[in-house]
């Protein structure tokens, strides 16, 4: 199944900008939604559009922490692509279906004690969810129920907004350093568009995991809700990115983010030898070892 969705990925990329015009709380928030059409069924993310207003709602529901495995991001990218090739389809809700996580960061083990090749095909997947997701032309709108560390803040951060649960025990951002490894530049310029240099420094080189008033405060999200109303909360504000034209918001979000897109296009093959040859040194490998030892101990 998934060398069928990587194939798949592997023939579309146009969507880069490309003009085309658990809890109760979680059940009630997709209540709001009265006409929704089941529009995917793959296994890890649920996408449901709805007819009449055009906005599709795509739920993570890979358990136990929405970890971006190189599956997860495979069907993440098709998802996001059929959307985008999608006219009917004028805005996404990105959410998460399990409770207190909207998505853990990119799967360790995927960097963890795997081959150079393995290495390779995952990365560029990290990155075809990226220009997937940073270079669509619909409105994309990040419901952060949960936590949103790393690779699942950088998910939030290509929405075109964000709004997060007020729960002060969740929290969001790049805290890569903390597991001894170091966020890709196109992971800095992400941050960096949304919350400015300073911030993006001090956040990069502490490994800052924001809580959720925190983010708020430096930008980092827009809005933070009770967590019962945050799809919901988030549909309110689709409606009003919805009430302009597409063509002039789609042409002012192009203008704002090529430059970012077209920088790591133009490095797309050296940040994957870059990654390459940074995650198969002994002594990253040993950190993200140490790092797996003390989630497991945590829990235990
Ligand atoms: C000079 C430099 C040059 C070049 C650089 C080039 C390249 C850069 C190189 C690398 C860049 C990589 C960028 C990396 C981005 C990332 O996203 S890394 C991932 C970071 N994620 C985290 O730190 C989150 C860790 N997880 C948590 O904090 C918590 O799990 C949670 C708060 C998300 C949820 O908490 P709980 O609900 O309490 O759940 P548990 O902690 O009990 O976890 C359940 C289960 O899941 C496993 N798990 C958790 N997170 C991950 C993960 N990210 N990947 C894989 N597995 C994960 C956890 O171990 C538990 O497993 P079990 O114990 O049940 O086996």
């Amino acid at each position: 199944m998934s060398s069928i969705l990587r194939r798949c990925t592997k023939l579309t990329h146009s969507g880069i900008l490309s003009m085309l015009p658990g809890s109760n709380g979680r059940s009630c928030a997709l209540q709001y939604f009265a006409s929704e059409k089941r529009y995917s069924t793959s296994s890890k993310i649920k996408v449901d559009l709805d007819s009449n207003t055009g906005v599709a709602i795509m739920q993570f529901q890979s358990p136990p922490v929405n970890s971006l495995s190189l599956d997860f991001l495979t069907e993440f990218a098709i998802n996001i692509e059929k959307l985008e090739l999608d006219r009917s389809c004028r805005g996404v809700i990105i959410t998460s279906a399990l409770p207190k996580v909207f998505s853990a960061g990119l799967d360790i083990l995927e960097m963890y004690q795997k081959s150079p090749e393995h290495y390779v095909e995952f990365w560029k997947a990290v990155q075809e969810a990226w220009f997937k997701l940073y270079g669509s032309s619909k409105v994309t709108i990040a419901a952060i129920n949960g936590n949103s560390p790393a690779g699942g803040c950088l998910l939030a951060m290509c929405c075109d907004y964000r709004i997060m649960a007020e729960n002060p025990r969740y929290s969001i951002g790049l805290n890569e350093t903390q597991l001894g490894i170091v966020a890709p530049f196109w992971f800095k310029d992400t941050m960096q568009n949304v919350v400015g240099h300073r911030e993006t420094e001090k956040g990069l080189q502490l490994g800052k995991l924001y809580t959720a008033p925190e983010a708020l405060k430096v930008g980092l999200v827009d809005e933070l809700v009770p967590e019962e109303k945050v799809v919901s909360s988030a549909a309110e504000a689709m409606s009003k990115w919805l009430a302009i034209p597409d063509h002039a918001r789609q042409l002012s979000k192009s203008m704002m983010r090529k430059p970012t897109i077209d920088r790591l296009l133009a490095a797309r093959e050296a940040d994957i030898t870059n990654f390459v040859s940074f995650t198969s040194k002994d002594s990253i490998q040993k950190s993200l070892g140490m790092y797996m030892e003390m989630l497991k101990k945590r829990r235990s």
